[in-house]
């Protein structure tokens, strides 16, 4: 399995909107790491979060979940009889090399690996759902029925970890913290034109929320627990308790 480095921006081109083709899921472990702040902390805490709030007989979701970093994060702290993880992305590039991560370590708690629109799966029986960088891909308008639909599968003490990029409500400070991510991107390496291409690049495909509205949603669906835990830069992740 070949992990390259991401160049997908680095010559001019006919900039199109992102897609997690196999090109991008080639390079997405470097691409992650350079464009996320944090990413490896939230992923260590995924873990955490999954095995203090893990309970026996109970479903674990990753949706979107990539190449399977957050599934294997659980899986390393989850020890609770009877539970399943259940990792679906609707990229089928990104789910073959999912697959091929996850059978090269061994653990006792089982993961079934789903090709599917995480907006037409059903959430079950969840102990801890995560959506780590993925709702933001979801059409704004239809993000309020996957919030609903995972509060609804949400066992009571059950978790919801959101992560998402995030909009900052003042004009000056968001411009801020946009800065302040393009020159994390710059010190990871990427250059103006990777940093200006990738921009337009998820411009249309990637419509962000601001804290105040994921808080909202979160609210409306029922949930009365919510901790902002992790914020660096326009990078933030939520903890949502159902009681
Ligand atoms: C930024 S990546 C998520 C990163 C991953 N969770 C991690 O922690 O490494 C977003 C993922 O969501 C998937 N995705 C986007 N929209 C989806 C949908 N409607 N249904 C299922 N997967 C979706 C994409 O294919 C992509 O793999
Ligand atoms: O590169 C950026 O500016 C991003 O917004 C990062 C981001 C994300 O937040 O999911 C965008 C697309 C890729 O999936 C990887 C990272």
């Amino acid at each position: 399995m070949s992990s390259g480095k991401d160049a997908i921006y680095s010559v001019p081109q006919q900039v199109e909107d992102f897609r997690f083709d196999k090109s991008v899921a080639e390079v997405f472990p470097d691409m992650i790491q350079r464009s996320v702040p944090g990413y490896n902390t939230i992923i260590d805490t995924i873990g955490q979060l999954a095995g203090r709030y893990q309970q026996p007989d109970s479903h674990y979701y990753d949706l979107g979940c990539s190449l399977g970093a957050a599934t294997l994060s659980m899986r390393r702290f989850i020890s609770a009889p009877n539970s399943k993880i259940i990792a679906i992305d609707n990229s089928e590039a990104m789910l073959e090399r999912c697959r091929s991560h996850l059978n090269a370590f061994t653990f006792d708690t089982p993961v079934e690996l789903k090709l599917g629109d995480i907006r037409h799966s059903e959430i079950t029986n969840a102990a801890v759902v995560v959506m780590n960088f993925t709702l933001q891909f979801i059409q704004p308008d239809e993000r309020d029925a996957v919030i609903q639909a995972i509060y609804n599968g949400l066992k009571p003490g059950g978790i919801l970890i959101l992560s998402e990029k995030m909009r900052h409500e003042q004009k000056e400070c968001d411009e801020l913290v946009i800065d302040l991510h393009h020159e994390f991107k710059r010190r990871n390496g990427y250059s103006e034109l990777e940093i200006s291409q990738k921009r337009t690049a998820i411009e249309n495909v990637m419509k962000i929320n601001s804290f105040g509205q994921h808080q909202a949603r979160l609210k409306q669906a029922g949930f009365n627990n919510i901790v902002h835990w992790f914020q660096c830069f326009n990078f933030g992740s939520i903890v949502a308790i159902k009681d």
